[in-house]
């Protein structure tokens, strides 16, 4: 198959390898601005806006923002912001280009460009993608001229709103952070009130911050993705998508400005997204840590699909959510969680999805106390089992000895790696020194059972390895079925 690369010009072309757009992008209006344009965004936001576009709305086009590094503009802009997202799993490679965004602004070359962007009167919606540390601002007044991080783009662009007498806007956290609207609303409002109170209280009355759930699992896109791209369909994309074709959007109906009709297409606008989220990010995000931390200490799996091919580490993430994190969740409107967990698992064993566990067990000190150890809190408080739980937390202690338990060196990625891989190699087996991290483990720190659960499983892990660890104590809870921490 000839190659051909891909832009407005030879999209057409292109209709008889891949799903093009159809829709006359001219005249999709731009009324969402995205920060942080990733792989994330593309594989998820930006196809629910091309869903909305190819059924005849041309009202939600998005303008992309990059805030951090040029690779998205070098990508993007000589392909006329057109890409290419591919649904993988073992049925095949179903590809589509996404032709939803309307142009693309990378900030550190046009700070201008983006503000205006902000400051268009059809803007309604911006969205976010820019990861935890774009949530963080300096507390301390900065250059409003010169705004470098997405809040400080937000609140000049807001100001200037103001001043000219537009309406506000609705900002739409969609990262992975336990309460990205409130999250939101803070980053933006902590910088704006250091810079002008009466600003600050103008975009608390018009500005709304909703929290969002999102959910597909998107590794990062690597040279193997634009292969598959080029020997599938015959495109040249510089940085195609390859995605999961599960993929899952809650998000709190504030809308003031008026929502994008994303329902018809799967969008769940509830009045609150509490319950869908602690089921997304104490099934899946903690059931990836452990999966994550277990699969690594073997040695002998990469990725998660080839860890889910062990069949201990399987059943142990089956009864870990059915057992001992399920039981602990509050109800879900309209959700099936039996159901829910199957999906997960079957997720994980994506062969298709390259998920490396190493990404999986990066930022432990993040995910850990947000994912896994409200559950293991939980489950202690109210004395329910809690064994398998606590095996997961001691696969990441013994992960952060730096290495797996062949002895082969893993590199440790965490902000907080010195400090923790010193605990973790000065206790051994001996859990303490972690536990006292009181920012990470909370009550947990001064339970004395759950430090001798620990430094039992730390020692299990270490003799007999992960497998027959598992296998012990998957018998120790299916056997007794009550509290065995
Ligand atoms: N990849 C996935 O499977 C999923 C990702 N997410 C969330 O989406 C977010 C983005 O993830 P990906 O797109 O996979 O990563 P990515 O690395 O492809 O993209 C992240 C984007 O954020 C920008 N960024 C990073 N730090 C920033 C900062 N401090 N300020 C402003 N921009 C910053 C980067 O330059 C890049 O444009 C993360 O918060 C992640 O938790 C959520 C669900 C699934
Ligand atoms: O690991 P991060 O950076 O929070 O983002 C990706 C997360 O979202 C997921 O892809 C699920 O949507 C998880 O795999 C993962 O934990």
């Amino acid at each position: 198959m000839d190659r051909i690369s891909l832009s407005n010009r030879t999209v057409r072309s292109l209709a008889d390898r891949i799903d093009v757009p159809t829709y006359d992008r001219s005249a999709l209006v731009p009324a969402v601005v995205h920060l942080g344009v990733g792989g994330f965004h593309r594989a998820h936001q930006a196809v629910y806006f091309d869903d909305l576009a190819r059924s005849g709305d041309l009202g939600w086009g998005v303008v992309g923002v990059g805030l951090r590094s040029p690779g998205m503009r070098d990508a993007l802009l000589p392909q006329d912001c057109l890409f290419t997202v591919v649904e993988s799993d073992e049925d095949g490679d179903r590809g589509r280009v996404v032709g939803a965004m309307t142009g693309y602004r990378y900030a550190p070359d046009r700070p201008a460009a983006v503000l205006d962007a902000l400051a268009d009167p059809r803007v309604r919606l911006v969205t976010l993608t820019v990861t935890g540390d774009g949530y963080h601002h300096p507390g301390r007044p900065v250059d409003p001229a010169r705004p470098t991080t997405a809040a400080g783009f937000l609140v000049e662009a807001l100001d200037r709103r103001r001043r000219a007498g537009l309406p506000g806007f609705t900002v739409l956290s969609c990262d992975n952070l336990p309460d990205n609207g409130a999250a939101a609303r803070a980053a933006v409002l902590g910088p704006a009130r250091l810079r002008d109170r009466a600003l600050a209280a103008w975009i608390d009355a018009h500005v709304s911050f909703p929290a969002s759930m999102v959910d597909r699992i998107t590794p990062a896109t690597g040279a193997a993705t634009r292969r598959l791209v080029a020997s599938r369909f015959g495109i040249d994309d510089r940085s195609p998508v390859v995605t999961e074709p599960f993929r899952q959007w809650v998000v709190e109906d504030d809308f003031p400005y008026g929502r994008p009709p994303l329902e018809q297409f799967g969008v769940h606008f509830v009045p609150d997204v509490t319950p869908y989220r602690l089921m997304k990010t104490r099934l899946l995000n903690a059931g990836h840590s452990a999966l994550g931390y277990l699969g690594s200490l073997t040695g002998e799996y990469r990725t998660s699909s080839e860890a889910m091919t062990n069949p201990v580490i399987a059943d142990y993430l089956a009864v870990l959510m059915r057992e001992e994190i399920a039981p602990l969740l509050p109800k879900v409107p309209g959700i099936d969680l039996d159901a829910y967990q199957a999906r997960v698992l079957r997720r994980f064993a994506n062969p298709r999805i390259s998920d490396q566990l190493s990404r999986l067990c990066g930022r432990g000190s993040t995910k850990m106390p947000a994912y896994l150890l409200p559950s293991l809190a939980d489950a202690r408080r109210t004395g329910r089992p809690a064994l398998l739980l606590s095996l997961a937390v001691a696969a990441w202690f013994c992960y952060l000895r730096g290495y797996d338990l062949n002895g082969a060196p893993i590199e440790v990625r965490d902000a907080l790696a010195e400090t923790l891989q010193a605990r973790a190699r000065a206790g051994g087996n001996d859990p303490r020194p972690l536990l006292a991290e009181h920012r990470l483990f909370g009550s947990l720190a001064a339970d004395p059972g759950l430090a001798g659960t620990l430094e039992n499983a730390l020692h299990d892990l270490e003799v007999y390895g992960p497998a027959a660890t598992i296998c012990d104590y998957l018998a120790t809870e299916l056997l007794t079925g009550r509290p065995v921490v």
